[in-house]
């Protein structure tokens, strides 16, 4: 690119190579880029570590060895500490709505919905492509500002934002992913340090004058499997709270609850973020995957369908009522998970249907102890609304009734017992259809999609993909009508190919030629078929959405 066309301004070792955007310039800016690159040095050699030890304990579960309590940390968990008071502008987080940080529409819709809380994702719910991460940015700068607005010329709709809106939770990336298009000393960004470094540098301010009384800004972080990553999150907020010269716990951040080894270290990661901390969330979905991950060496824990895996197992609900009695005993709130199904708009009864299966996981979630929940859409708000408004009687959450009985009970072996049920090859067909069209979707911008009336993210779809991959690496047994059948790298290459002809008709020729189906369909096929399970779906699949523009900082060569 010519040395004179536009480009980001940096600081001393950082290059950015995604595409150059004036609108993404100003959140690129020199200083707050200084900020990730101060964050990325300071925390680059924790996180290398971190994830060796992910690694290494996979290693070890791979070897015969179950997740456990560390006996290490038996005072932690069993000392009489408590989290800092929960900040008053997030009593109340009855509902929280999430979506993916861009498209702006979704943002804005989000903010107006009636729910408590909106938490903008890059994690899950986003296709972490360099234009998705940018407007992201731009999007909640402009939220956080109160200025953000869309017009929808095809609509000739106008979207901006109501009197009252949800208070704002952003959720970063993981930390096993990198930010190819900006580099650090000549080494990727680590992803989840420039999501939140960019939000923080040129939000914080606003957002505690406005939505955080003082307090703030909020996040959400994903897919910790223990405790040393909370405290490298615990020391991220510190030393950014240093540089914004604002007091020391003001930044707040839920953890989700998401892994299996997770699971065993819940106290443990509250009392690293204790004074940063407000609570933590079952992270259904990537909780299934990650149950999945752990015990792929142990045939005696396969999954049944998908579709059988839900609150009702007892690993899962065990789960649950472990981290209410956590949160209520360390003085934080205790977050319910995502109900996955959406309104069905041309069928009133499956509608109706759908939303009844919505209201009866949120009732469970209140009665069990939960002190707020998630909602996929807009549409489902009113509802999760009644539900838990109703069970709370005008009280903003139950953390003051203290930790449950059904908690302190949880055992080791309550949160690893193998889920039951049948497994089928209709169950594998569904999980390749859903698998291969998420993916599909995912290469082309979108990270979260409608499919067959549910809701899919990247957690979600992570669970079809490692379930294939156990049943195969496993030769499970698989109903096919009656009669039983093995799980085969033959049997899934068939199911594939039919599969993939199904979902041609069911989006239609045209589309799907212009989509990146069938590149979906060779990346799913290869890593439910390969030899050693891929860590992560959208690690293995992430070059394939990088977009390199050298030029875009005048020091690239
Ligand atoms: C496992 C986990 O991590 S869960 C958390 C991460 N996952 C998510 O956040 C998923 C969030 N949900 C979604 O992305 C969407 O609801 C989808 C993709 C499932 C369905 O979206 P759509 O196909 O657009 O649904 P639909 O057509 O019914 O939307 C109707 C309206 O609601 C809006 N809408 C739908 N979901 C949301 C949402 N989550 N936030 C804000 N607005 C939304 C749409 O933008 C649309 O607005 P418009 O009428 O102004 O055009
Ligand atoms: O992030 C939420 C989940 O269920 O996964
Ligand atoms: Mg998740």
């Amino acid at each position: 690119m010519a040395a004179s066309s536009a480009c980001y301004d940096t600081p001393e070792g950082v290059d950015v190579r995604g595409r150059y955007d004036p609108a993404f310039a100003s959140v690129l800016t020199r200083d707050a880029l200084a900020l990730v690159a101060a964050l990325q040095r300071e925390f680059r050699g924790a996180v290398r570590y971190a994830m060796e030890q992910r690694r290494e304990a996979q290693r070890r579960y791979d070897g015969g060895e179950l997740p456990r309590f560390d006996p290490a940390t038996r005072a932690v968990r069993e000392g009489d500490w408590k989290c800092a008071p929960v900040p008053p502008a997030v009593a109340d987080r009855t509902v929280e709505i999430t979506g993916p940080a861009e498209p702006r529409k979704m943002v804005i819709n989000a903010l107006n919905s009636g729910a408590k809380v909106f938490m903008a994702d890059f994690e899950d719910a986003l296709s972490p492509t360099w234009e998705n991460l940018m407007n992201g940015q731009v999007n909640l700068r402009d939220a956080v500002a109160g200025t953000i607005s869309y017009r929808d010329a095809a609509r000739g709709r106008e979207y901006k934002l109501n009197d009252q809106t949800a208070k704002l939770f952003v959720r970063p990336r993981g930390w096993h992913l990198p930010e190819a298009h900006v580099l650090i000393d000549g080494e990727p960004a680590i992803g989840c340090l420039v999501d939140f470094g960019l939000y923080f540098f040129h939000n914080h301010a606003a957002f505690r004058a406005g939505q955080g009384a003082g307090l703030g800004p909020f996040f959400y972080l994903p897919k910790m499997e223990h405790s040393r990553e909370a405290r490298i999150w615990n020391g991220v907020f510190e030393r950014a709270e240093q540089a914004a010269g604002i007091e020391k716990g003001s930044i707040r951040a839920t953890v989700l609850v998401e892994t299996l080894p997770a699971a065993f270290q819940m106290d443990e990661i509250l009392y690293e973020l204790r004074d940063h901390s407000v609570g933590l969330n079952c992270g259904r979905w990537d909780y299934i995957f990650s149950y999945v991950k752990t015990f792929r060496a142990h045939p005696d824990r396969l999954l049944p369908d998908r579709a059988l895996v839900g609150m009702a197992q007892h690993f899962m609900r065990s789960y649950s009522h472990l981290l209410i009695h956590t949160c209520h005993r360390r003085g934080v709130h205790a977050m319910g998970g995502m109900a996955a199904q959406i309104p069905i708009k041309d069928d009133a009864a499956a509608n109706e249907a759908a939303l009844e299966l919505v209201r009866k996981d949120k009732l469970r979630e209140v009665r069990a102890g939960h002190d707020g929940t998630w909602a996929a859409h807009p549409g489902l708000i009113p509802a999760i609304r009644e539900v838990f408004e109703g069970h709370l009687g005008g009280r903003p959450n139950q953390i003051a009734a203290g930790a449950s009985d059904a908690g302190a009970a949880v055992t080791a072996e309550d949160l690893i017992e193998p889920p039951r049920g049948g497994r089928t090859v209709d169950g594998l067909r569904l999980n390749t259809r859903v698998g291969v069209q998420y993916l599909a979707a995912w290469l082309a911008g979108s990270g979260s999609v409608p499919l067959y009336n549910l809701m899919e993210d990247a957690a979600t779809a992570e669970i079809s993909r490692v379930q294939n991959w156990q049943w195969l690496r496993h030769g499970a047994a698989l109903d096919a009508g009656g009669v039983e059948v093995r799980a085969t790298p033959e049997l899934l290459a068939r199911v594939v190919g039919e599969e993939m002809a199904r979902v041609e008709a069911e989006v239609g020729g045209e589309r799907f030629r212009r989509g990146r189906y069938a590149e979906a369909g060779r990346i799913f096929a290869r890593q439910c078929m390969a030899p050693e399970l891929d860590d992560f779906l959208t690690l293995d699949a992430y070059n394939l959405i990088v977009a390199h523009h050298p030029g875009a900082t005048d020091k690239a060569e």
